[in-house]
């Protein structure tokens, strides 16, 4: 049946976590976990939902920005799109006039994301698959359609792509039955944010062991001293036959982040994420070679922008390890672009997840890798934050530190309705009791 897209709207959803501290780090010290929800209206009793991922302020920003994106979208037909798939998505990511504002990077890419997984969500939900099955299910034909290979050609042709997805095609079925039995191996991030005190720290490190968690991380960059803390409290609690990763979301330059890294050597982290600017390819690539030695690798992504900066990532040796996001790339076509360019040069691929919304969507990413193109699970651990979970119609499910396989058509995107009314900005009840208490201030002008 031929499915219409007939509206959208954009809602600035907001969770009050910078009241617990929960998702705070060396430089996002508050946040408040938002998105920008997408809502794509058909003439059938289909729905497509999409977000981004913020942290409060500036949310507004991306919902007036995916306003501006609706009229490439609305009046289409499902079939339309996904027929020429990667073309929409050039056409969506570079309107000759809205471009300027990217291009393909910062808010209007944000909402250009938003708004194609919303497509996927409508799309899977059609084809009455969960997302990462539909990805798994396409021939290689179909999967490297989607693609834009604009700007990445140099590294990755339509051709190798190809041979990559036609080699994936091999085994695919014992490995899709595979994590259905096992699950996704999971690490766990919600016992190190750096807002939490030595005692909250210590017992989240117990509660995730005793769920079956042996991965885990934890903040750094507030203070050598802090950091020093921090990290052995949670190696007291969790030992060292556990994996621990760092993740300094951006703090340092250059030269102080190799120096500050090897002050935590004895803790044994197994990775430094985000230690400086996600655009500086290769300040990351001169302290992944400093840290090498020391057994300290590198990772990034969950603030890079495209395809492309992930493409120099690779090419200039920078990273061990490859954190895409598919609430900051522009959606599932742009990640499948990544990941092939990841699986031809062997960088392990473990999304970034901490955020509102993030496992639901970066789940379905690490099991069409698995299944279709990487066919190794080894060093690949897909990141889990436990919070706001109850605030999705279908939320992800997680047994013995695995994440388990959702078998619901879409992309598990979608927010129960009440939890949409009672945090929506600035209007919702929870946000309007917080300004009557005065725990936070209104808007100026909204
Ligand atoms: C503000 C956010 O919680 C970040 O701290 C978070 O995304 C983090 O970088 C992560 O890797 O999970
Ligand atoms: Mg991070």
């Amino acid at each position: 049946m031929a499915v219409k897209i007939t509206g959208i709207t954009a809602r600035d959803i907001r969770f009050p976590t910078s009241l617990e501290g929960d998702g705070s780090d060396a430089i996002h010290t508050d946040p408040d976990y938002s998105c920008a929800y997408i809502t794509l209206t058909t003439s059938t009793e289909a729905k497509g939902f999409g977000h981004t991922f913020t942290i409060g302020r500036g949310t507004e920003i991306v919902c007036e920005a995916a306003h501006a994106l609706g009229e490439f979208v609305v009046g289409k037909h499902l079939q339309e799109i996904t027929a020429d798939f990667a073309g929409f998505w050039r056409a969506l990511a570079n309107d000759s006039q809205l471009r300027w504002l990217g291009p393909e990077k910062g808010v209007v890419h944000l909402a250009t994301c938003a708004i194609v997984n919303a497509v996927w969500d409508l799309w899977a939900k059609v084809e009455r698959k969960p997302l990462w099955k539909l990805l798994a299910d396409m021939t290689p034909e179909e999967l490297v359609s989607v693609i834009d290979f604009r700007y990445i050609s140099d590294l990755l042709t339509r051709e190798e792509a190809l041979e990559i997805l036609k080699k994936g095609q091999d085994g695919k079925k014992e490995r899709e039955a595979e994590l259905i039995s096992k699950g996704y191996p999971a690490y766990i991030t919600s016992a190190g944010w750096s807002g939490y005190d030595e005692q909250k720290t210590r017992q989240k490190c117990k509660e995730a062991l005793a769920k079956g968690f042996v991965r885990f991380k934890a903040k750094v960059g507030t203070g050598i001293e802090a950091d020093r803390r921090r990290l052995a409290v949670m190696r007291e609690e969790i030992g060292y036959d556990k994996l621990l990763m760092t993740d300094a979301n951006q703090r340092w330059d250059v030269s102080e982040a190799i120096d500050w890294m090897k002050q935590l050597t004895e803790f044994k982290p197994l990775w430094i994420e985000e230690p400086t600017s996600p655009d500086d390819v290769l300040g990351h690539a001169t302290i992944a070679k400093a840290l090498k030695p020391y057994n300290i690798a590198v990772a990034t992504g969950e603030h890079c922008q495209n395809r492309v900066v992930f493409k120099q990532l690779f090419q200039a040796d920078s990273i061990a390890y490859c954190q895409i996001d598919g609430c900051r790339l522009g959606g599932v076509n742009e990640v499948l672009a990544v990941l092939l360019m990841a699986a031809k040069l062997n960088v392990p691929v473990c999304p970034h997840a901490g955020g509102v919304g993030l496992c639901q969507v970066n789940q379905h990413f690490s099991y069409f890798d698995y299944i279709c193109v990487s066919r190794t699970l080894e060093n690949r651990f897909l990141e889990y934050a436990e919070h706001l979970h109850e605030n999705y119609k279908f939320p992800v499910e997680v047994k013995g530190g695995h994440y388990v396989l959702p078998q619901i058509p879409g992309f598990q995107t979608e927010m129960r309705e009440a939890s949409l009314d009672t945090h929506e900005y600035p209007i919702g009840p929870v946000w309007q009791k917080l300004f009557a208490e005065g725990t936070f201030k209104p808007p100026k002008k909204h």
